[in-house]
Parts: C-alpha cells; structure tokens; sequence
C-alpha cells in the first residue's frame, strides 16, 4: 500500500441544471441539451486562454453527493449484473474523481460555459484539459461489458443507489 497521501483542493466549481444525482443523465450524450457553467477561481483565470479554440474539453471533479460505502463490485447503471468498481464509471469509489468530456459553448473571463453537463449542480472542479481526439480516442478501444447502446445511454436516468 502506497503511504503517500495525496489532497486537492477544488479550482473552481461546476454549475449545472441538476439538483440532485437522481434522476438525472448518467453520461454526457444523454445530456447533450444540458447547459452548465465551469467557473474557476481568479487565481485561475488566466489559464483558460486559447481555450476557446477547442470544441469540447475534459473535466475533472469530485463526486460531491457520492455515497461512502464504496464496494469493489457494484451493480452499474447501464447493467442489471455486478461489475467491477473499476471497469465502471460508478460515482462511489475510493477516490470519487469523475471525468466528462463536454462541448464548449464560450469562454467569458473565468467562466466556461459548456453543454452535455452529467455532473451536480456545486460540483467541485480539481482540472480542465482541452479534449483532443488524436491523444484521447484510441481507434481500437474494446468497451467490455459496456455494449449499452447509445439510445440507452441518451434515455437513461440514474438512481439513488450511489448516493
Ligand atoms: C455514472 S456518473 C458518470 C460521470 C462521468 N461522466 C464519469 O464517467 O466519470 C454520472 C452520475 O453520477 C451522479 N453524479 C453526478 N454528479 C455527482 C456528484 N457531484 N456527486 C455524486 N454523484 C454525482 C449522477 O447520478 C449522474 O447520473
């Protein structure tokens, strides 16, 4: 076991239509209508320049509302069968770091506002990169057990069951 501990603190915060992780997308293709706002703090400001050339870029955030009884298998859900931990995108994990790749609308001062937002209203943001399908999207990924398809990503809706 590793000995080191390592802490981040939020650079900002995310901003989105949802109150609650229930009942809301669990991915962002099926929130493609979903308007959200990445606000970093000033200190960070002046690292979003020549952001506004990317199309979409990847954030990185702390599951706030994530429940602590963390499982290493856990009913995901886009399956009706155990899984894994980490062969899932499951909130509750031991580290509750959750990635979305989201389109950017605009960068205004320290606000990037986004759509295809999957996360919480108040989510804490710990990084922003710029997505670049050369470095990001392999053209031979295999997705395991993950064969849901996209029309059952867009209409599924999560429940309480990692809260
Ligand atoms: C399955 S996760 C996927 C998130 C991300 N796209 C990923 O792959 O890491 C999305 C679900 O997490 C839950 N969720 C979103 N924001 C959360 C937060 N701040 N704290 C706890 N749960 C959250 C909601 O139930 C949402 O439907």
């Amino acid at each position: 076991m590793t000995e080191e501990i390592v802490a981040y603190e939020p650079i900002g915060v995310i901003q989105s239509p949802f109150d609650s992780p229930e009942g809301m997308p669990v991915q962002p293709i099926g929130a493609s209508d979903a308007v959200g706002t990445v606000e970093v703090d000033d200190a960070y400001a002046d690292g979003l320049m020549d952001l506004e050339g990317f199309s979409h870029c990847i954030l990185l955030y702390h599951f706030h509302r994530a429940g602590d009884d963390v499982s290493m298998q856990v009913e995901p859900f886009l399956d009706e069968t155990d899984r894994g931990l980490f062969s899932t995108r499951a909130p509750q994990r031991p580290n509750r770091i959750g990635l979305s790749v989201v389109q950017i609308d605009s960068v205004d001062g320290r606000e990037v506002n986004v759509r295809g937002i999957d996360v919480v209203d108040g989510t804490p943001l710990v990084d922003l990169k710029p997505f670049v399908p050369d470095f990001d999207v392999p053209d031979d990924a295999d997705t395991g057990w993950m064969d849901a398809s996209t029309s059952t990503v867009r209409s599924k809706r999560a429940d309480d069951r990692f809260c």
